[in-house]
């Protein structure tokens, strides 16, 4: 039967990535969505905003919504520092399986926990399950609708401190207007757009950065 996008994906990284090398991995899902088959990875062009904030914040605990196929996940790990951890949670079991295997070939086991699994269930458990006092850094990037939802269950849950960093992904398109609305007007949160483009496109998209001031 015929392939999957993330099967296809894999097999560019697998052809054209250095095991062990986080950034060729990155450069080989840049070049094959680029040149050969779209995919809704942050890319190149976001991705550099995304490693500017990462580096900005150094953190020890990040915590992403919305796997797919592991870009961001090797693009964030890449950075961390050796004992820096980066929960990741995915709940469709065939992008997981892709993830698991990218971020294998990039050799960033050690720094990421993919956990199969919906957000809205396995957010109230992080803190137990991975020991972690707070969040110093998520990267939003599912569903656009679970965006506002997860992050107030995140606050509900204790897992912010003051100076925890919301990095959200296409609030401009395919767009996350209820929970660009909420950021922008809480007095909790000081909020800034990084204007970019749609992945791989001339498309206006960009990056929201919420800091939260606790
Ligand atoms: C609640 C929950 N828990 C765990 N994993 C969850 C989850 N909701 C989604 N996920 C997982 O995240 C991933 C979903 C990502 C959603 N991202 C998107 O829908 C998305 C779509 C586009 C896009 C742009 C223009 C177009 F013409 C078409 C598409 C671009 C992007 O950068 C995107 O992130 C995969 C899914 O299984
Ligand atoms: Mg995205």
């Amino acid at each position: 039967t015929r392939s999957t996008r993330p099967q296809r994906l894999l097999g560019a990284v697998q052809k054209s990535a250095t095991r062990g090398d986080p950034c060729s991995v990155v450069n080989a899902i840049d070049q094959f969505c680029r040149h050969t088959e779209w995919a809704m990875n942050v890319g190149d062009e976001k991705g550099c905003i995304l490693d500017s904030v990462v580096s900005e914040v150094n953190p020890a605990t990040v915590l992403e919504l919305g796997t797919y196929c592991g870009y961001s996940t090797v693009r964030i790990a890449r950075l961390l520092p050796p004992h820096a951890k980066l929960i990741t949670l995915e709940f469709n079991p065939d992008f997981a399986a892709i993830a698991r295997q990218v971020i294998a070939w990039a050799g960033m086991e050690e720094k990421v926990h993919l956990v199969e699994g919906a957000s809205g269930e396995w957010i109230p458990k992080i803190k137990e399950q991975f020991g972690v006092k707070a969040l110093d850094l998520v990267f939003l990037d599912h569903w656009k609708d679970q965006y506002l939802p997860d992050t107030k269950l995140i606050e509900e849950c204790g897992l912010l401190r003051k100076g925890s960093v919301l990095l959200a992904d296409n609030v401009i398109f395919p767009g996350a207007p209820q929970y660009l609305e909420y950021v922008r007007s809480s007095q909790q949160y000081e909020s800034q757009y990084f204007k970019s483009h749609l992945e791989y496109t001339k498309v206006e998209d960009g990056l929201e950065k919420s800091v939260f001031l606790g």
